[in-house]
């Protein structure tokens, strides 16, 4: 079992990762947590529900009342429809400011019910448990909230939660494609921050992938923690967070939110994003070697191929890192270095059909 403790501005909570932590989440909140708190509620989506709700209400329920509410599967959920579905359910339930909620699930799950509880009644405690390997880094760091159908996201609060319990032994019944989403953001670390870890997931056999070393998973949270606690809001370098999404988020909400997973849209983002740095003229990793591997590692890049520039840059002028109307894009200026730069309309629709043009001869 490993602990890491985030400091953030309101207070600090431990992360823990070890296995069997649903059976007994009290040993993982802070002391007072039962003492403070007068009922629960646990949000979970149908698929995560048939296997660990029953476990996870009846551990709480030794402590304190625990009601649940089961959502339908999906990124659809992260929407004003389910938003509203899920502040009726808190109301229903008779949560008050001393209730807290229990997100268990993936990133969805993690997105919509933080949401829920940074704003019901202003704002009651939150759990992470999280279930999927992408959320390693959805249930870190407080960032919350729902999309819009004019883009990804852009609807939120930052909530920190009061712990994340994270029972990896829930991931025994992830499928393939989830690992691919989730390995897909350690990736992302590896490529911002950490090229031991980059290596050594380059080293993986794919086809033996449906696992994770206690190892790769800390050096992925560790990059994570250590940006958020630096900067919690995202006021400067947590934007390296983003790197690959300004892209990824584009794909998604022209694809239609649920078509393609989060972590498969981000591994294309990052692809265009060390496209673009070399264009720009850094010394990144080559888009067309990196390419190679991520395509032997299971990633399609269908996505890339098929995106219409035009309707793709109109979705990244909602991103929110944009300021007074222009792009600003995160690239490597080399291995590790993250930086950002701001892209004028036609340069991001060249290297876009450029790009296009030089995947059909990789
Ligand atoms: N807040 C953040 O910092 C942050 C970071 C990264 C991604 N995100 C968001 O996270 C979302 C994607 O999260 P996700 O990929 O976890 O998606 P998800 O929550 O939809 O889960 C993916 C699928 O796996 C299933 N599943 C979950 N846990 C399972 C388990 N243990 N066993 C079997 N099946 C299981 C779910 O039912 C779902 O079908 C996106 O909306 C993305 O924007 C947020
Ligand atoms: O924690 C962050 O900061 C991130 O950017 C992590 C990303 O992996 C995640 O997808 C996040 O939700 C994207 O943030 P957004 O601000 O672009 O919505
Ligand atoms: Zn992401």
């Amino acid at each position: 079992m490993q602990t890491i403790d985030v400091a953030s501005s309101s207070h600090t909570y431990t992360i823990t990762v070890g296995k069997q932590l649903r059976l007994s989440p009290y040993k993982y909140l802070p002391d007072n947590f039962p003492r403070k708190k007068n009922r629960l509620l646990i949000l979970a989506d149908e698929t995560v529900a048939s296997y660990y709700l029953e476990d996870v209400r009846t551990a709480y329920a030794e402590k304190l009342p625990v009601h649940t509410y089961v959502l339908p599967v999906g990124e659809e959920m992260k929407s004003f429809s389910g938003y509203e579905e899920l502040l009726s359910a808190c109301l229903q339930t008779g949560l008050d400011r001393e209730s807290a909620i229990i997100a268990l699930g993936g990133g969805v799950i993690g997105d919509l019910a933080g949401f829920v509880a940074a704003t019901y009644m202003r704002g009651i405690s939150l759990v992470q448990m999280p279930t999927t390997l992408l959320a390693h880094d959805s249930s870190i760091g407080g960032k919350t909230g729902i999309n819009h159908p004019e883009g990804k996201n852009l609807i939120g609060a930052f909530h920190q939660p009061e712990a994340v319990i994270y029972d990896i032994e829930m991931l025994d019944t992830l499928p393939k494609k989830e690992w691919l989403c989730g390995f897909g953001e350690m990736i992302k670390h590896g490529y911002i921050a950490d090229p031991q870890l980059l290596e050594q997931l380059k080293q993986l056999n794919q086809c033996a992938a449906l696992t994770i070393s206690d190892k790769l998973l800390a050096s992925s949270i560790a990059v994570k923690k250590e940006i958020v606690h630096e900067d919690e809001r995202e006021q400067g370098i947590r934007a390296y967070l983003n790197f690959g999404h300004t892209l990824a988020h584009a794909l998604e909400q022209t694809a239609g939110y649920g078509m393609l997973t989060h972590g498969e849209a981000v591994v294309n983002g990052m692809v265009f994003a060390l496209y673009v740095g070399r264009r720009l003229g850094y010394d990144g990793p080559d888009a067309a070697e990196e390419l190679r591997w991520l395509r032997a590692f299971g990633y399609s890049f269908t996505p890339l191929k098929q995106m219409d520039s035009a309707r793709i840059l109109q979705a990244m002028k909602h991103d929110k890192k944009n300021r007074g109307g222009s792009v600003r894009y995160v690239v490597l200026a080399d291995a590790q270095q993250p930086i950002i730069v701001t892209l004028d309309d036609e340069q991001l629709l060249t290297y876009m059909d450029a790009f296009k043009k030089e995947m059909e001869v990789t």
